[in-house]
């Protein structure tokens, strides 16, 4: 399918490419000032959260070492499994780092949770979440999330590195999905 074809598939843009890249070097500045003179370690969780790490790391001024994990919830389904995946681990220890974790969204919060724990036990010195977006009437687990980019309705949404079934990564903005595209099927339900 052609990208121009997307139209159709989705009935509002939440945010553009510009908004979000304005709000995340917002939040550049507050990491910068949180990190002075402390080597910090940024995770992204694959693979929704490249558009965000890609964004972000070449925002700050300091020198930003990054680690890739691969979790998955989600599969091809709009809810989440409930069961969280190691697909791939990092590369780098993080015993006695400050490790900052970058998420595309946090939904019902239960990916972030678990990572948080698995990542607690490795003995970092400390452990933050940059997420760029947040559905807070979603949430199941609550998480402690120090920067969040937007909070957003709880809709099932797409773009700027969020799929539904692996498509719509490459949107520019963020877009909510059409349910027609996933068979009228509450999300949330
Ligand atoms: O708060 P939650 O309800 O747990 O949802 C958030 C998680 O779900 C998505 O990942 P997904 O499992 O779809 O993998 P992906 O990043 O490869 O698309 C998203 O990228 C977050 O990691
Ligand atoms: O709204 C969403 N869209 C895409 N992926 C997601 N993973 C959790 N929530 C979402
Ligand atoms: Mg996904």
């Amino acid at each position: 399918m052609e990208l121009r074809d997307v139209e159709s598939d989705i009935t509002e843009i939440l945010f553009s490419e510009e908004q979000i890249q304005g709000r995340l070097a917002e939040l550049a500045r507050e990491i910068e000032r949180d990190y002075e003179g402390k080597d910090v370690l940024i995770i992204a969780v694959l693979k929704g959260a490249v558009m965000v790490l890609s964004d972000l790391v070449r925002e700050l001024k300091f020198h930003a070492h990054i680690d890739f994990m691969a979790v998955s919830s989600y599969g091809s389904s709009t809810k989440s499994s409930g069961v969280v995946r190691i697909v791939k681990d990092l590369d780098a220890e993080i015993a006695g780092r400050h490790v900052l974790i970058v998420e595309d969204i946090i939904d019902s919060g239960l990916t972030l949770n678990w990572l948080i724990g698995n990542l607690e036990s490795r003995g970092p010195a400390s452990i933050e979440v940059v997420a760029m977006f947040r559905k807070p009437e979603a949430i199941k687990e609550p998480v402690d999330v120090k920067y969040v980019g937007y909070d957003i309705p709880n809709a099932f949404v797409v773009g700027y590195g969020l799929d539904y079934n692996e498509d719509y990564r490459n949107v520019r903005g963020l877009a909510v999905l059409s349910p027609h595209v996933y068979g009228g099927e509450d999300p949330h339900a």
